[in-house]
Formats: structure tokens, C-alpha cells, sequence
């Protein structure tokens, strides 16, 4: 039976729980439930604080778990990423109060603070750069120049909102882009079940990202249409009762859907469909 590791809190666990749901796995209804059995598929799931999963999966006393990158980073365990999941996108950024600092070597003898002391010593390490200490805060990090306990921070940034109402800017390079991953123990062989578990949540991965698109074109436009929508492999063309018509079916990103269908339009296609994917497996 696959042990896997889900976050119990935070930003995190409900994509999470999401995620495996939409993949047939069965999640809990109530918060406080710990472990869940899902026999059906072969799976128990743990709901583990996020920051300790790699932890947990690095120590092999469960085989996967989902998490931040930053969080696996940040961990020095034996796990590595397997697979990036879609969700949780941030940035991991350094920050001063506005109009101090621009760059990373400003770093250099002040005091940093953060929730991620293991990932920032090593970015800091890697390019030569001495802090005067890293002050290590388990969350508001951004509230720590102001009360004097560190004149610089690195810490999660998705909209920017928190800096800004705390009278900071970011600078230099993002340090980290950040996103759910599952995370697997590196160094052992790969865990009975974690195939099948893979292949699902890219499915959920491709439902996400791609839709379908048929349309009607005149034969003598098809290779034409279909330089536009050539699909995953290949889409397929079947024909119309009006002869000199086919029809198309294509997968297509999501995020190209009405470019698109503007291109088809023009090129002369007609009665264009879209349709979400509810579930697959290329
Ligand atoms: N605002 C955010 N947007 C996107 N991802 C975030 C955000 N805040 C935290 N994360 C991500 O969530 C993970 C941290 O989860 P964790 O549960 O420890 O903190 P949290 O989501 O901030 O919850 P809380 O602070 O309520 O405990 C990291 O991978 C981090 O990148
Ligand atoms: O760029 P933003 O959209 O403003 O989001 C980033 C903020 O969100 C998270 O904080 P959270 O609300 O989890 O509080 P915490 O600092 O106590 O973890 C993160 O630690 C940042 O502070
Ligand atoms: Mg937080």
C-alpha cells in the first residue's frame, strides 16, 4: 500500500486534496481526521504539516508527499522532487524597506529574516555572500525589519499585497519560483503503486491544461487547419455526409483556445467546439 504524505493546513491543502480527489482518490471530510485508508486504490493517505513532509518522506516512513518546492528545498532531507504539480505557484523573494537594497550583495553583513533559513544559507553560500545571521520566523516575516529584529527578509511572494502593506520592495533575482510537488526518497528503488499514482495526476495535469476542439473544414483546407491544431500526436479527421467537408478533433492549450479558434475562423472552419477534458491518460 502507497503511503502519502498530504499537507493537513495552509495554502496548500486544499488544492492538494483537490487534486488527488480529481484523480479518484478518496479525501477526508473532516479536518481533524489524521490517516485515511483508501483501499480501493491500493493508497493511505497522512495529512502531515506541509513543512514536515519532506521530512517525513526523506526518512522513508511514508513513500511520497506533496509539498512546496521551497519547503523541500528548505528541508536538507533525502527527498526529490518527482513530479510538479500546477498549484501553489509563489516566489521566493528577498525584500528591504523601499529604496534600501537592490541588489543581493547588499545581503552582506545584515541581518536577514525568514521561514526558509536552510534554502536562504545556501543561496546566500552559493554566491559568496556573508549575512550578518539569519533570523529564523515561523510566519509575519514581513513585519521583522519594522520591529527591528533584521534589516532584510526572504520570504513567499504571490501577489506582493504583504510586502507593500508592510512599507517593503522587492529586489534582486527571485530566489526560488515555487509550486506543489510531489516529492519521492532518493537513493531507493521506486515505491510499489507510485506508477499508477503518477500517471493519474498527470492526467489531472493534462485534463487541466488542455481542452478539445472539433470543427468542420472544407477538405481542401484540412492540411491547412490542421497545421493549426496539430494536437498531442495527431487529430483526427473523419468525414462529413456533405463530402466535401471533414471533421477535426485536436487537443489544444487551454490558454491558446480562442487564438485558436480565431485562426480556424479565418481560414474558413465552421460550428468550432470546445470542450473541457474530464480525465485522461495519454
Ligand atoms: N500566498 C501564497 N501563495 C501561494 N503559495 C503560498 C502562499 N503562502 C504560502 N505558500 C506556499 O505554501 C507552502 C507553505 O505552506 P504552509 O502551510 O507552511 O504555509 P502557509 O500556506 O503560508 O500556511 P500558514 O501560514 O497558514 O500556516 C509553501 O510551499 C509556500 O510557497
Ligand atoms: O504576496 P502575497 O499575496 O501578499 O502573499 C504572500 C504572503 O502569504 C503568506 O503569508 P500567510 O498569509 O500564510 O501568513 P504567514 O506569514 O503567517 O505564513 C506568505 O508567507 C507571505 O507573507
Ligand atoms: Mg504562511
Amino acid at each position: 500500500m502507497l503511503r502519502i504524505a498530504v499537507p493537513n493546513k495552509g495554502s496548500l491543502s486544499e488544492p492538494a486534496a483537490e487534486m488527488l480527489r480529481e484523480a479518484g482518490y478518496r479525501q477526508r471530510r473532516d479536518s481533524r481526521e489524521l490517516v485515511l485508508p483508501d483501499p480501493d486504490n491500493d493508497v493511505e493517505f497522512f495529512f502531515l504539516r506541509p513543512r514536515d513532509i519532506a521530512v517525513y518522506v526523506g526518512a522513508g516512513t511514508v513513500d511520497v508527499g506533496i509539498t512546496g518546492r521551497d519547503l523541500l528545498l528548505d528541508s536538507e532531507s533525502q527527498a526529490v522532487e518527482h513530479l510538479a504539480l500546477g498549484f501553489g505557484r509563489s516566489t521566493f523573494r528577498w525584500a528591504a524597506p523601499v529604496g534600501e537594497m537592490s541588489d543581493v550583495s547588499h545581503v552582506e553583513g545584515r541581518r536577514v529574516a525568514t521561514s526558509y533559513p536552510g534554502l536562504v544559507a545556501a543561496y546566500l553560500a552559493e554566491r559568496g555572500v556573508s549575512a550578518a545571521g539569519i533570523v529564523r520566523l515561523d510566519g509575519a516575516v514581513e513585519t521583522a525589519t519594522r520591529l527591528g529584529v533584521a534589516d532584510v527578509i526572504a520570504d513567499v511572494v504571490e501577489t506582493g499585497t504583504t510586502l507593500k502593506a508592510a512599507g517593503l520592495e522587492i529586489f534582486g533575482d527571485p530566489i526560488l519560483r515555487s509550486e506543489a510537488v510531489l516529492v519521492r526518497r532518493t537513493g531507493t528503488d521506486e515505491p510499489t503503486g507510485l506508477d499508477v499514482l503518477t500517471r493519474r495526476l498527470q492526467g489531472v495535469l493534462t485534463a487541466r491544461e488542455y481542452v478539445l476542439i472539433d470543427y468542420d473544414v472544407p477538405l481542401a483546407l484540412v492540411e491547412q487547419a490542421v497545421a493549426v491544431t496539430p494536437g498531442l500526436e495527431s487529430p483526427t479527421v473523419s468525414p462529413l455526409h456533405n463530402r466535401e467537408w471533414a471533421a477535426v478533433r485536436a487537443m489544444v492549450r487551454r490558454s491558446e483556445t480562442n487564438r485558436v479558434m480565431d485562426a480556424l475562423y479565418d481560414l474558413g472552419a465552421r460550428a468550432i467546439l470546445v470542450t473541457s477534458i474530464h480525465a485522461c491518460r495519454l
